[in-house]
């Protein structure tokens, strides 16, 4: 049940047992035979997979019946501001600077609070969890707050502290922003087998140098991953740091921090060069295509990174610029969109997008043990009804790129936990969320510029 005050959180689910016998599943492996499979998890881990007639007896343990439907590793949203569910749909057909500087930051410093952020995280664990993600790497204020969230929703995230160089709702004094983000940091360490706290520097534009090479020493000093958002859109470069000078990923590079442990979220704007840079550094790059398009930045190169092994994992940014965290959408869109501009139906396999979105994203994230099916794993699994019939003939996994979406999904396991069972969410109370947010929603409408709809 979802606790009334975000601060006085208690989980049932986090007492829930992380053993658990799946029967009937479908691996994709066998998706042409139809032969079906038991998985055993004990400890939030896969024990054993093999085929039913080796399956053992349940001796008293869980049993989940897959029905027939398709057994897949939990989707890996690699880049998202979950509490900005409030702001769905409030800004939309701006683009970049103008949505972020004139709708976003104005109504973040009104709105933005503990409880904000408890409710509308859970919301968007909510949507995440029905479509099929089973870990997150969030970037945004009051952290603790959102890793509360994230956990009694009983999804993995990676959550990461926001630093900008002004007054943040988090963090009113800017100067305090490295020694409250490393509370953040040593507080959540170890605490919990679902959440990993990280650091995220907002951009190049809105962090010095100096808060720059600072947030990164600190990521290095506890071992986190330090996430930014970095080339984004064409003027970047122009309007932030010098016309004439480095280019943003350049002057990453020069301030000593590109690594592989950092995380470019976005790399729309990247060179030759630029792109040989990154590679060499280790960095990762994870793509929001949406919302990317949505804010009219382009299109990142994600095929370059792919040949010069850059690691790639799939986001879907937050819910003001996308607006939906489902990830066979994005899936869906980044297979085609370079099929598109360079005319090559071969540019970005399917299965390769596949990938970006399960083990591909783990690495990036550093979420070791997940984004697979196999024997000591993590069990974050999602169960799909094939048996549908746009899903018709099913063969490959090529058909949930271009043909699924994340209604598709019937039930999800987390670290062995039964999260969504027959598409009800029995982590949370998912329409009580709904309420609050709503109510929150009501309440800003009047203090928020939404954009009037004009006619045509
Ligand atoms: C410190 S991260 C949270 C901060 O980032 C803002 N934000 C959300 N999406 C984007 C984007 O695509 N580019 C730049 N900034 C973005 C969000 O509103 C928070 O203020
Ligand atoms: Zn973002």
């Amino acid at each position: 049940m979802v606790p009334a005050n975000p601060r006085t959180s208690t989980s049932l689910f986090s007492v829930m047992p992380t053993n658990l016998l799946l029967i009937n599943c479908l691996l994709l492996a066998h998706a042409a035979d139809r032969q079906l499979s038991y998985l055993l998890v004990r400890d939030g881990k896969i024990a054993a997979i093999g085929p039913m007639a080796a399956c053992p007896l349940p001796d008293g343990m869980a049993t989940i019946d897959g029905d027939g439907n398709l057994v897949l590793p939990g989707l890996i949203n690699g880049h998202n501001h979950c509490a900005m569910t409030l702001f769905r749909g409030m800004a939309d057909d701006l683009e970049l600077s103008d949505w972020l500087y004139n709708h976003i930051f104005p109504a973040e410093a009104a709105h933005v609070n503990p409880e904000m952020v408890y409710w509308c995280t859970l919301l968007a664990a909510a949507e995440m969890i029905s479509s099929g993600t089973t870990s997150v790497a969030d970037g945004y204020f009051f952290s603790a707050t959102a890793a509360e969230a994230l956990r009694d929703a009983g999804m993995r995230a990676v959550v990461a502290h926001g630093i900008v160089d002004f007054p943040a709702p988090s963090v009113p004094d800017p100067s305090k922003n490295i020694e409250t983000v490393e509370g953040f940091l040593r507080h959540w360490q170890g605490r919990s087998s679902l959440i990993t706290p990280a650091v995220f520097a907002h951009a190049p534009y809105t962090c010095s140098p100096r808060t720059l090479r600072r947030a990164k020493e600190l990521a290095d000093r506890y071992g986190t991953k330090f996430f930014i958002h970095a080339a984004e859109t064409a003027n970047e470069q122009a309007t932030v740091i010098d016309p004439q000078g480095p280019t943003p990923l350049q002057h990453l590079a020069t301030l000593g921090i590109l690594d592989a442990h950092t995380v470019l979220v976005h790399g729309v704007w990247l060179d030759g060069p630029d792109l040989d840079i990154l590679a060499a550094s280790g960095a990762a790059v994870v793509t929001c295509p949406q919302s990317n398009l949505k804010l009219g930045a382009g299109i990142a190169p994600v095929p370059q990174m792919l040949s010069r092994n850059i690691p790639v994992g799939l986001g879907t940014d937050g819910c003001a610029s996308n607006n939906s965290l489902d990830l066979f959408r994005e899936m869906d869109l980044l297979a085609k969109l370079h099929k598109a501009t360079v005319r090559d139906a071969t540019a970005l396999p399917a299965s390769r997008v596949l990938s970006c979105a399960t083990k591909g994203g783990a690495s990036v994230l550093g979420l070791t043990g997940c984004g697979t099916i196999s024997e000591g794993a993590a069990a974050d699994l999602v169960l799909v009804a094939i048996d549908q019939p746009h899903l018709t003939p099913f063969f490959n996994s090529d058909l949930l790129v271009y043909a699924a979406s994340g209604a598709d999904v019937r039930s999800v396991i987390i670290d062995g936990r039964l999260v969504m069972r027959d598409r009800q969410i029995v982590s949370f109370d998912v329409a009580a969320t709904m309420q609050r947010v709503c109510a929150m929603a009501a309440r800003s409408k009047h203090s928020v510029r939404r954009r009037p709809k004009t006619e045509n």
